[in-house]
């Protein structure tokens, strides 16, 4: 048998694993959609059972398909939806709630309080991050302080905690490794990003006992061994990253300056700052783009929580797209310029504006509006938001000169154009769009020498598309310029400008 490698990649709206042979060819996919539970108004949680059953459902068939094509797995590399926490019984390994995820906003009130009591600044020097209900420490108070008994389990060493890696980890060694890696580590406003360790202050900010984080290690360290139907032996877990990382990695920016752009659920831009962290004056986050082979590196992001999510929206909650990939034709039958402005605050606005209260707003319609023309407003409104964290970026001294881009909602090729235009730089896009996966496998494969550390997979599997831009600079100022006015009336309508 050849060898290969896993990765399980735990995004927001599906469950993939994916096996990679040594040059990091796909050999084998699964891929199973995860359930969005919304018990209340801007409140969103995922079933952590169902997440473990699709975990070992997606990685049987995924493996069965390799041990087909001749391939056995030997490593196993993980990447997850960063923030989201999980809480669980550590004598039974049983989630004592639903997972509560990154979109959620129910901890915005202990948001405004640590904000009034001036813990902002601590948190920013520490983390690197904002206060926002988006990062996992308010959830995780929340869960011991909503879950009947929950705090005095936590005190007396009962439960345990942790992002979705953690969870996953807990399960495939069978309980008996509590670790996480320091990418996801940094998203949780609990981790000190100088000296990377738990931060004792800010856990007592918080109200979190120390003793149910799990234990943070190197994104490449040993996580243990994962006993996995479909594999006659146990697999080594040799990699872990939150999914905007392990995507930084899949796409190799490891040089200080290149970044990526991530659209998902999502979207996500990280700028590989090197080992400098690099504060913001805009609004950006300072976070762990990795620590590997003992080299740490330090990232900016930006992070907007609504792309495919606005998409998903449209087709779910409204009804007027039948499919996400249905949208690009939609906009291509535009006979002209939109100059509909949609701002999908629909979870609040995230960087640079940080407003977890603001709420969603469709400027310019008339009597001619449709469905393709609210479809291609959405399309839009994510090269806007784009655009507004490549200005903060540039502002703190940042230039990105091209954009790698990636993530399922890459595919739509209007969009990158659009992006191009808006954006006046030109577009990368690898011909694997799975590169948080090809992350994961890389940190893992290199780990246990399966790939060369030197290797560069994307740059394999075909040429890359390249999106120049073509549109003429008036246009895109007068467009610019009318969604700078929608996002400031939307700030006036919610009440935060
Ligand atoms: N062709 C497309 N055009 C626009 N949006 C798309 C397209 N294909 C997928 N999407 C959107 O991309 C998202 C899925 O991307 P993916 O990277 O799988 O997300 P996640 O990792 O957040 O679960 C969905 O929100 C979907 O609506
Ligand atoms: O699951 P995705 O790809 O939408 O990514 C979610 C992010 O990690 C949230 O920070």
């Amino acid at each position: 048998m050849k060898p290969a490698i896993l990765a399980i990649d735990q995004g927001t709206t599906s469950t993939r694993a994916i096996v990679f042979d040594g040059t990091m060819e796909v050999i084998a996919t699964s891929q199973q959609d995860l359930r969005q539970i919304y018990p209340s108004g801007g409140w969103v949680e995922h079933d952590a059972e169902e997440i473990w059953r699709a975990t070992l459902h997606t990685t049987r068939e995924a493996l069965g398909t390799a041990a087909d094509k001749g391939f056995a797995v030997q490593a196993l590399g993980i990447t997850n939806q960063r923030e989201t926490v999980v809480v669980w019984d550590r004598e039974t390994g049983e989630p004592i709630h639903n997972a509560i995820v990154w979109q959620d906003r129910r901890t915005t009130p202990q948001c405004d309080r640590l904000r009034a009591d001036g813990a902002e600044a601590l948190i920013a020097e520490r983390t690197g991050l904002l206060l926002d209900p988006y990062f996992s420490a308010t959830k995780v108070a929340w869960l011991l302080d909503n879950v009947d008994g929950a705090h005095a389990a936590a005190e007396e060493g009962r439960l345990a905690c942790g992002t979705i890696d953690s969870f996953l980890l807990c399960r495939l060694t069978g309980g008996k490794v509590h670790a996480t890696d320091v990418t996801n580590a940094s998203r949780t406003s609990l981790f000190n990003i100088r000296t990377m360790a738990w931060d004792e202050d800010l856990l007592a900010l918080f109200g979190i006992p120390a003793g149910i984080l799990p234990e943070v290690r190197d994104c490449d360290a040993e996580f243990g061994m994962a006993q996995l139907a479909g594999s006659d032996a146990p697999i080594a877990i040799r990699g872990i990253a939150g999914d905007q990382q392990a995507a930084l990695i899949g796409q190799q920016c490891f040089v200080p300056g290149e970044a990526k752009a991530t659209y998902g659920t999502g979207a996500f831009i990280l700028l590989n700052t090197g080992e400098e962290i690099v504060r913001s004056e805009h609004r950006l986050i300072s976070t762990v783009a990795y620590r590997l082979g003992g080299e740490l590196a330090y990232a900016l992001e930006g992070s907007i929580f609504i792309a495919g999510a606005g998409m998903q929206w449209l087709r779910d909650g409204l009804g007027i797209v039948e499919t996400s990939s249905e949208s690009e034709a939609m906009a291509r039958s535009l006979e002209e310029e939109t100059d509909i402005v949609f701002v999908p605050a629909l979870t609040g606005l995230g960087a640079p504006h940080w407003l977890p209260d603001a709420r969603g707003s469709i400027f310019g319609i008339s009597r001619s509006t449709g469905p393709a023309e609210i479809a291609t407003a959405m399309l839009e409104s994510v090269g806007y938001q784009t655009a507004d964290l490549m200005t903060a970026m540039a502002s703190d001294g940042m230039e990105a000169g091209t954009m790698r881009v990636d993530g399922g909602m890459a595919r739509n090729d209007w969009m990158c154009q659009f992006l191009a235009d808006i954006l006046d730089v030109p577009i990368e896009r690898p011909a694997n769009l799975e590169t948080t996966a090809v992350g994961a496998a890389y940190i893992a494969g290199r780990a246990t020498g399966l790939i060369d550390a030197e290797f560069r997979p994307a740059r394999k599997g075909g040429e890359a598309a390249r999106f120049a831009p073509a549109m003429e600079v008036d246009v895109r100022k007068a467009k610019l310029a009318r969604w700078q006015d929608a996002i400031a009336a939307t700030k006036r309508f919610s009440g935060g400008g």
